[in-house]
């Protein structure tokens, strides 16, 4: 069942939160809440994204607020610690906000840093988490092909999981993976824009591309179709959040539990980069995990007070009532 917009604006509720940390360039997260007749749904897409891509989004929230999500398969899931590209000196405290020891993943290649600043970083996540723990690395596509061959080359000592999206364009991830199997340095490459903003988000893994893919719901167009995507792939998974409130983490968490195989933590604890978020008990992972029942019940737990306090001001909910307008226009060519 898909609402019509006059039913979508009423249903909507334009918040801000305060994040922590800046991450992604933001220090603070603006999205919209829907509440549907099957629950609450988010519709966030980040604000540089064309309509196109918000329709996507706005899919995916159709699909939680109106519509069925997929039945899990698994109860729990295991979640990694998110580390942004701050100072070494702070991954301390970043990590002391994550009650997860297992695995994380650390963001490099932030403009105007450079690899030395990776390494440091890096370094002390190794350092405080122990030999044991996973840690992944996220470029968002900043490294040129032998950039990254150097980086990894570089990180590979301090045991990685997997670079996720090291490069910007399939090609170069392709070409990566060669270089790093001649080099001899063993970092999986995991694929993350090459799947959520590729036309086709299949061809990372026709171009054998990647070793594993990171799914998002929203920018994938819901749970049901980030499913399809992962089968179709015939990669290992991992899930990850868009930077969600807790709404969007618990829809996350659906997705990761309905995959019929799970071999890696999910990036789903992102919650604890934001200062305020929509439910009281937000859904921040507890003993390295979350589970389908503390999901579920957060997006049920939605504050109408947090999102009276939270309102965005007036200039910014016209902003989005006006994109959802125009998101809504494109929904039925998705
Ligand atoms: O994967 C995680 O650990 C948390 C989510 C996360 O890192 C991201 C969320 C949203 C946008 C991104 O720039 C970023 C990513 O690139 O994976
Ligand atoms: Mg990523």
């Amino acid at each position: 069942m898909t609402p019509d917009l006059p039913e979508l604006l009423d249903a909507a509720s334009v918040v801000t939160l305060p994040m922590r940390v800046r991450f992604r360039g933001v220090t603070a997260r603006e999205a919209v809440l829907l509440h549907g007749p099957s629950g609450w749904a988010e519709w966030a897409p980040f604000v540089e994204y064309d309509d196109a891509d918000a329709a996507r989004w706005l899919a995916a929230a159709v699909e939680a607020g109106w519509g069925r999500l997929p039945s899990p398969v698994r109860g729990a899931v295991g979640v990694n610690a998110t580390v942004p590209a701050v100072p070494a000196e702070q991954v301390g405290s970043v990590l002391a906000r994550y009650d997860v020891t297992r695995t994380a993943k650390i963001k490099v290649a932030e403009r105007g840093q450079t690899l030395a600043d990776d390494l440091a970083r890096v370094t002390e996540v190794r350092r405080v988490l122990g030999p044991g723990a996973r840690l992944r690395v996220d470029a968002n596509g900043a490294w040129s092909q032998d950039d990254a061959l150097e980086a990894l080359r570089t990180l590979a000592p301090l045991g990685l999981e997997y670079a996720e999206q090291p490069c910007a364009t399939v090609e170069e991830l392709a070409a990566l993976r060669v270089a790093l199997a001649r080099a001899g340095v063993d970092v999986p490459v995991a694929a993350d824009e090459s799947v959520r903003r590729a036309e086709d988000p299949l061809r990372v893994a026709r171009e054998h591309a990647a070793d594993l893919v990171v799914v998002k719901v929203a920018p994938l167009g819901g749970v049901a179709r980030a499913v399809e995507i992962v089968q179709e792939c015939g990669l290992p998974a991992v899930v990850s959040s868009a930077l969600d409130t807790s709404v969007g983490l618990a829809v996350g968490v659906r997705l990761a539990a309905a995959l019929p195989d799970l071999d890696h933590d999910c990036g789903l604890g992102t919650a604890a980069l934001l200062a305020a978020d929509v439910v009281a008990d937000p859904l921040v992972p507890r003993a390295g995990g979350l589970t389908t029942d503390r999901a579920d019940a957060a997006r049920e737990a939605v504050d109408p007070a947090l999102l009276t306090a939270h309102r965005s001001d007036p200039e910014r909910e016209t902003w989005w009532r006006e994109r959802l307008t125009r998101a809504f226009a494109h929904l039925s060519g998705i």
